[in-house]
Formats: C-alpha cells, structure tokens, sequence
C-alpha cells in the first residue's frame, strides 16, 4: 500500500489516513518484540477504524542489522529519512561497556535533537511488583536527553588529551586540591540554561495540559552547583517567568515564609493547590529515590538531567513491574519530531528466544497513537493490556513472580492482546 507522509505545520502535527512511519527492528531480542508489537499494532488500528487508518510501516537500519548490511552502525540515510517522516519507532540497540562504538540510542536523540525523553510510570493492576502499594506510583519522567555526561566529551586514562586537560585543570585553573593519579580518565558534563529551560517548560507544559499537580526538579545540586544546581535554579526562574499564574513555586514559599512566617507560606500554598496551580519543588537526587518508595503519592511530573533520568526511569518502572513494561518517547516538541522507544535495552541472553515482555514497545506505540491523535488505537492497546493482564496470561518475567499465572511466550502474549481488543 502507498501512504503518505506525516507533516508539520508551527509543531502542529499533520497526520494521514495512511501514514508512513519508519522503524527500527533492534538488536538482540529487538526482533523478537518488533514481530509481536507490530502484529499488535495493526490490529489496534484495524480494529479501531476499520480499514479507514493504517500504518504503513518502513524499516530503516539501525545497529547490528546496519552494519552487516552497509558496514555503519547508524547510517546517514536512516537519520534523513526520521528527518523527513518525523515520527519513527525503535527497539533496542546494543552499546559496548568500557570501549568500542557509542550509544547509537543517544546519537539518535543527539543528532535529531530529540530533546525531551518522556517515561510515564503507571501500574496496571494485577502486575507484580516489590513494593506494597504500586498503585501509589503514577509519576511522568521528563529526562533532558541531550547534553549531561552523555555528551561524549570523555578521554581514557593515559591519553593526550587527558595528560592536557589535567594541565589545564592545575595550571590554569589552579586546581590543587584532588589528587590527578596518571591512572585518571575525565569526563566532562555540560548543562546550559537553553537545554534546562526547554525541558524544564516541556514539563510544566505537560502538567497543565494533563492537570497533573507538581512538577519536581531532581537534583544533585547540593554537589555538582553550577550544573546540577544550576539545572535547578533555572527550572525555577522559568517557571516563576513563564508561569506565574499556574505554579506556585517552593521558591516562592520560601519567599513568603522568610518574610511573613510559616503560616502564611503554608496558607500561600493551599491556596495555590486549591487554584489548581501546579506545585513545582525540587528534590536532590538520593533522597527522591528513597522518596519515591516511601511516599510515592507525593511525586507527579519529574524534571531531571539525563543520567539521573536513566536511573531514576529503570528504578521507577522496577515498582510498577520492571523494564519489560515501561514505554518511553524522544520528542522534540519545537520540530515535532518524536522517536517512540522502550526503557529497556537488548536483554541478549534472550534473543531469539520468542521469550520477553514486548509490553514496553507495545505501550511506546501506544504513547505513539496518543501522540499522532489516534487515541481509538490506542485506548484499545490499553483496555487489551488491562484485560490480559487481569486473566494472568503474562510472559516470563512477570509469571515469576505471579501466583497462577499462564506463562506465554513474547509471540503468545501479542496473540492475547489481539483476542481482548
Ligand atoms: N534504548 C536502548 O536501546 C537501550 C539499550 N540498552 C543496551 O542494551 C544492552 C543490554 O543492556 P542491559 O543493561 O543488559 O539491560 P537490558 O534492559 O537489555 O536487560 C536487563 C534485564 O532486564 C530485563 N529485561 C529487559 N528487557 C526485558 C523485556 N523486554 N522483558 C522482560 N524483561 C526484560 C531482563 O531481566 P532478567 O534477567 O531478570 O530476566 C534483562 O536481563 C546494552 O548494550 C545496553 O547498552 C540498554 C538500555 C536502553
Ligand atoms: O544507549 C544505551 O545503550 C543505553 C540507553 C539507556 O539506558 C536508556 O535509554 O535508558
Ligand atoms: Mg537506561
């Protein structure tokens, strides 16, 4: 079948009856999970609108499967072609530990300037979980996905160029007080205010629209000031600058009671709550992760850097059933671009198995419909999910844990969600 583009007027989506929508397979058990989500796909939209919508689906290369077929790991034509089709969906792709190739994952999201990666972490009853009350965890991460550590800007132990920063470091900068053994590699982290400000206000934005209560900033401020602390104070002067008659900040609280007392900061904020204003605190990161499994009712909307955002979104979907259920996007809310994809990597001890939860794919596509305005396909994705669940027909990973569960396969799963669509 033919389809047509999706294309983009002022960020504004426009999205064809026939959209063509690139993907990536995925390496390891990528294969296994794109066979069964894509079946799931279709059949939510055949379903849904009859023949009227349907995906028209175009595979473009990506890691291992690129480099046996054109000798590059990420190939131009595939970064052109999610250029020009602006909406694409990905499995997992491989990255080595300690050497070899960097993450093609954040080349993707570097390269198209997919700025924001959204995880939204939600229970589905009946899943296992770790913890006493998952359904307490209803929590959105916005993790900035382009700059941070993951920037690249590293250099091994013994190089020129770390024999030249260490120099630069003593010399110039006069730093005397940690000790520089010769056995150093150095990583350097960059956070900008234009970085903080368009994740931050994609969050707050987020939270008005979905009526969310707070936005948290997390932080390990307290020890990295002038990136972390910085991330911090920015999202604050935005919020107070851009937002002023729909956040009431902890900021201002503090204001408030420094100048009329306690009562009145508290009042202040009650009354900011009952207003419907979004709540936008901040916390430093290793408290927030105690936090979260102490309290998980009082976070909402999360605003984090991106490493804090890997973890904290591996960490977050462990309460509400693991990585083989938490979906994610890559969203550039300015261009429009968006590349759906799922927290968890390859699992290569499985592949080709027929054996993992393609759940977090299933719902990365479900963030996809939402995103493209099909939410019929897409309420369909979750009544599906609700009910197999609720029938104890899971995959290995959550039959583990589940008393009386029917265990399936990857493939066998996608078959039970096509049956209660
Ligand atoms: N966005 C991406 O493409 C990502 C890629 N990666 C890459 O993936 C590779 C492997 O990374 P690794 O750290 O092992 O992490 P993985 O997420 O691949 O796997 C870790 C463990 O998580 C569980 N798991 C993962 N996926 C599923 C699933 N679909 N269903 C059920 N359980 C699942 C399995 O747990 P158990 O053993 O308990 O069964 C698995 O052994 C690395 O190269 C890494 O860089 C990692 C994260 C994201
Ligand atoms: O790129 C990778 O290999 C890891 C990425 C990752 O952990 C993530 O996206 O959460
Ligand atoms: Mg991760």
């Amino acid at each position: 079948m033919q389809g047509e583009k999706i294309t983009v007027n002022n960020g504004v989506l426009n999205v064809p009856d026939y959209p063509i929508i690139p993907f990536i397979e995925g390496d390891g058990t990528g294969p296994d999970i794109w066979a069964a989500a894509s079946r799931v796909f279709d059949a939510a939209v055949e379903k849904a609108y009859g023949g009227k919508k349907k995906i028209v689906w175009k595979e473009v290369l990506a890691g291992e499967k690129a480099f046996n077929t054109t000798g590059e790991w990420l190939p131009q034509e595939t970064l052109e072609i999610i250029k020009e089709y602006i909406i694409a969906i990905k499995g997992p792709l491989t990255t080595p530990v300690g050497g070899g190739i960097r993450s093609l994952n954040v080349a993707l999201r570097q390269e198209l300037d997919l700025y924001v990666c959204l995880r939204p972490v939600r229970y589905f009853k009946g899943v296992p979980s770790p913890v006493k009350r998952p359904e307490d965890v209803d929590m959105v991460i916005f993790r900035e996905n382009t700059e941070d550590i993951y920037a690249g800007i590293e250099y091994p132990m013994g190089s020129e160029e770390v024999k030249k920063l260490i120099k630069f470091l003593q010399e110039e900068l006069g730093v005397k007080k940690i000790r520089f053994p010769e056995t150093s590699g150095l990583g350097i982290k960059p956070i900008s205010r234009e970085g903080t400000e368009r994740l931050v206000r994609a969050a707050i934005e987020y939270a008005i629209k979905n009526k969310r209560k707070s936005v948290t900033l997390v932080h390990k401020g307290n020890i990295m000031k002038f990136t972390e602390g910085a991330f911090r104070n920015w999202g604050y002067e935005l919020a107070e600058r851009e937002y002023a008659d729909k956040v009431f900040t902890w900021e201002q609280y503090d204001r408030i009671k420094e100048e009329k007392g306690d009562k009145a900061a508290d009042e202040a904020q009650k009354q900011a709550e009952a207003d419907g204003k979004i709540i936008i605190k901040d916390t430093i990161a290793d408290i927030f992760l105690q936090q979260v499994l102490t309290r998980p009712r009082e976070f909402d909307v999360v605003a984090t850097m991106n490493l804090n955002g890997d973890y904290i979104s591996d960490a977050l979907a462990a309460q509400v059933g693991g990585i083989g259920i938490a979906p994610g996007a890559n969203i550039n809310y300015m261009t429009g671009h968006a590349v759906f994809e799922a927290t968890h990597g390859t699992a290569p001890k499985y592949a080709g198995l027929d054996k993992v939860n393609p759940s977090s794919v299933i719902l990365s596509g479900e963030m996809m419909f939402r995103h493209l305005g099909w939410n019929e396909a897409a309420d369909l994705i979750i009544s599906a999910m609700e009910k197999t669940i609720a029938q104890k027909i899971v995959t290995y990973d959550f039959a583990r844990l589940m008393e009386g569960a029917t265990e399936v396969k990857c493939s066998q799963f996608a078959d039970a969600l096509i049956a209660n669509m």
